[in-house]
């Protein structure tokens, strides 16, 4: 009897990208307006693509935006040597779901998934690398982290409002990280964090958090400052300076 043959397992990127970046200021929602001239969630995606492992991306837009972010993608095509597919998939109330109705939306064949927030369009390729390799190596899940310049207090909130609040502690600094974007998954496992922790209604600010909570292990591999996320007016003064030495340097 002939060997059957399994097709091979694909990469796949969820690009959490419907916020209204309300941090940022009123206007357009986040990942639509410009950085360089072309909208910041273009840059996401391209930072996905380049990353000649993603076979897919899935942009998970603002709840209205879809046929304008698909739009917009047509109108910044991917560079010729790139052959990820896009898909575009409506947003939910926060980021958890957002990220939820992306995976809802993968074929069956992705067993590797990354999730990449649009607000961190500078991501180097090394990055994305480093992480898509861990999750290939074995990992369940794998996070880029950053050692912190500043000290971190934990606080109590004010009680009334507008009084001070009181520090209740300081971890050490020495043990924390700053975590970004990309993190990077094995498939069943993201997918068992969003169908059992999600449903507990608390919430989580990344989605490692999630697995965590699953008690699985998550590893940290070296993140870059340049992977920082646009989320206050300064940071996107940033972003335009980190881009333009880029284009001046790299041609990009
Ligand atoms: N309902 C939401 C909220 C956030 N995000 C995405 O999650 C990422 C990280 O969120 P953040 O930087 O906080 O973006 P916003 O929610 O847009 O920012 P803000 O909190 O300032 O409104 C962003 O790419 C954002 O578009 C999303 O897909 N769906
Ligand atoms: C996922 C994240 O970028 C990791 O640092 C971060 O938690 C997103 O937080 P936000 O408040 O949704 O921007």
């Amino acid at each position: 009897m002939a060997e059957k043959t399994r097709p091979p397992a694909r990469t796949a990127a969820v690009i959490p990208a419907a916020g209204l970046g309300t941090r940022l200021g009123p206007g357009t929602p986040k990942a639509l307006r410009p950085l360089g001239g072309t909208p910041i969630l273009v840059h996401a995606v391209r930072a996905m693509a380049l990353a000649r492992a993603v076979d897919l991306v899935v942009v998970v837009a603002p709840h209205d935006g879809v046929a304008e972010v698909r739009r917009l993608l047509d109108a910044h095509p991917l560079p010729a040597y790139d052959v990820t597919e896009v898909l575009v998939v409506p947003g939910g109330e926060n980021r958890q779901e957002s990220v939820g109705r992306g995976l809802a939306a993968l074929p069956t064949d992705v067993d590797v998934v990354l999730v990449h927030d649009a607000a961190r369009p500078l991501v180097p390729l090394d990055t994305v690398a480093a992480v898509i390799a861990a999750v290939r190596a074995g990992a369940a899940a794998v996070v880029p982290g950053m050692p912190l310049a500043d000290t971190v207090k934990e606080v109590e909130p004010a009680a009334g409002s507008g009084g001070p609040e009181t520090v209740t502690g300081t971890p050490e600094r020495g043990r924390l990280r700053a975590v970004q974007t990309p993190q990077g998954f094995d498939r069943a496992v993201l997918d068992e964090a969003h169908r059992r922790i999600g449903l507990e209604g608390e919430g989580a600010t990344d989605d490692a958090g999630m697995v965590e909570r699953l008690g699985r292990p998550v590893l940290i591999v070296p993140g870059h400052e340049e992977a920082f996320k646009i989320t206050r007016p300064l940071d996107l003064v940033l972003a335009e300076a980190v881009l333009a030495r880029r284009r001046a340097t790299d041609g990009f």
